[in-house]
């Protein structure tokens, strides 16, 4: 066999410690794939003294991640730190200035700084790989990079973020509360150590963001990615979407067309209603799925762990054997200086059916005033669902829910901005559009 692959490792938490663990366990089938041991040579962290259940007196110790970049002895830094910014970065430029491979599992740093790092690796001649930044264990850059790399993507949509939808199918059959569920997501090392990145949405952003440049070849464009998450939902939501043959999914949405030689780019990540009968309805817990659509294999689904130390590890690990067998795949599947730069699309031509949930005062003409705005708008109403408060007395306010027709999207834009300042409404309309 080769010279053993030397690993340093920063980041010991759910991703890096599960790492170690399956690196161990598995290592002999590892090496037989890979053609070579993977060796781990030395680790960082913020604390050496934590119990992680795995010992870590074989590998060396640093206390600044940032020196694993400059030792000798190493072939490719594994970032899995997180952050944006901060030494995660600095970490990945640095070992990739230095021709050391890198693999990380930091979709934000990814989504924010992706093409900067992948210039660093091209021009140095260095791997650098990311599976596990987006959908966790699913191979799906590998499916879309490598598989279907003869196809040109029309379209790709799915569940990203393992934590909102844990949350989302937990309420639902469990009726439990969200910040009760949010909790237990922290606790089974799903969500991000900052969750807001989770709930509003900003983790499946940074994931669709990285996807979309790898499906259509198009420079990362992640502050265009139209952005809402759960935090807003309530169990009423969930309850009244069910009555009406949906599952709430929080879903990441991207297509990309050219027209008059320019190539539009759509990118969002919203709430959306998912009728009972669609697979991604019975996508559960902290899986995801992703659909890709290709101009000659048709429709992809990739489907599996989104979250959690043991799929996770697999991909790093898959990326890791990757390397030690001296794949030299572009980072964004072709060379950086090749993808195309878009503009956003506009959200307004689209067409939609969507769900509008109201909280209004119970008071007479307030229905009334809805519908006309929405009548002013355009918009046709299909159904509209009220739940009074359990007594007459008009002093709690109630929740209205509108399905209207497919129509565009700037419909009930326009309807929600001539409802603005009412004061028949109690909080800002919530929308969410409804898929297939
Ligand atoms: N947990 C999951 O299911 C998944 C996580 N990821 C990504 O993997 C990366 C790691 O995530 P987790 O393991 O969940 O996080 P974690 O919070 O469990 O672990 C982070 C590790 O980095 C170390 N660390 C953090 N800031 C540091 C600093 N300033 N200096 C030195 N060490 C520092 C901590 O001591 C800890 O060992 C993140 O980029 C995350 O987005 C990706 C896919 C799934
Ligand atoms: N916080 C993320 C972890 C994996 O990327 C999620 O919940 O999906
Ligand atoms: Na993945």
């Amino acid at each position: 066999m080769a010279e053993n692959l030397r690993i340093a490792l920063a980041g010991l938490g759910t991703v890096g410690a599960g790492v170690l663990r399956l690196l161990a366990e598995n290592s002999e089938v590892i090496a037989n794939r890979a053609g070579r041991a993977i060796e781990v040579v030395a680790v960082s962290a913020r604390d050496r003294a934590k119990d992680r259940g795995v010992d870590l007196s074989p590998y060396a110790w640093e206390d600044d991640m940032t020196v694993l970049a400059a030792r000798d002895d190493i072939d490719v830094v594994v970032e899995l730190v997180g952050g944006s910014d901060g030494p995660a970065l600095t970490l990945a430029r640095k070992s990739l200035a230095s021709g050391k491979g890198l693999v990380t599992a930091n979709k934000a740093m990814v989504a924010h700084h992706g093409l900067e790092l992948a210039k660093l690796a091209e021009g140095n001649g260095a791997p650098l790989r990311y599976e596990a930044a987006v959908a966790g264990g699913i191979p799906v850059i590998k499916g879309l990079a490598e598989g279907a790399a003869a196809n040109r993507i029309e379209r790709i949509y799915g569940i990203l973020n393992g934590t909102c939808n844990y949350i989302l199918s937990e309420m639902e059959t469990t009726g439990r509360d969200f910040s009760d569920v949010l909790a237990d997501a922290q606790a089974l090392g799903y969500a991000e150590a900052d969750p807001t990145f989770d709930i509003e949405g900003v983790d499946a952003a940074h994931k669709l963001s990285i996807l979309a440049s790898i499906a259509y070849g198009t420079e990362l464009d992640f502050a265009a990615v139209d952005t809402s998450g759960i935090s807003r939902i309530r169990a009423a939501d969930i309850s009244q979407a069910r009555d009406l043959g949906y599952v709430i999914r929080l879903i990441g949405l991207s297509d990309c067309t050219d027209k008059d030689g320019t190539r539009h780019l759509f990118q969002r990540v919203a709430p959306y209603l998912v009728p009972v009968k669609h697979p991604l309805a019975a996508v559960d817990g902290p899986t995801n799925a992703v659909v890709a659509e290709g101009n000659h294999v048709g429709r992809l689904l990739f489907q599996g762990a989104g979250a959690g130390d043991g799929p996770t590890a697999s991909a790093v690990v898959a990326d890791l054997v990757d390397i030690a067998r001296g794949s030299s795949m572009a980072p964004f599947s072709q060379p950086v200086d090749t993808l195309q730069s878009s503009t956003p699309a506009d959200p307004g031509d689209r067409r939609n059916r969507a769900y509008v949930r109201f909280t209004v005062a119970d008071r007479p003409g307030v229905l009334a005033e809805i519908t006309a705005a929405m009548r002013d708008a355009g918009v046709s109403i299909e159904s509209m669902i009220q739940h009074g408060q359990p007594d007459d007395s008009g002093d709690e306010p109630v929740l209205v829910a509108i399905v209207t027709h497919e129509g565009p999207e700037s419909g009930v834009a326009k309807a929600l901005e001539l409802l603005e300042g009412s004061a028949s409404l109690v909080e800002e309309p919530l929308v969410m559009r409804l898929i297939g």
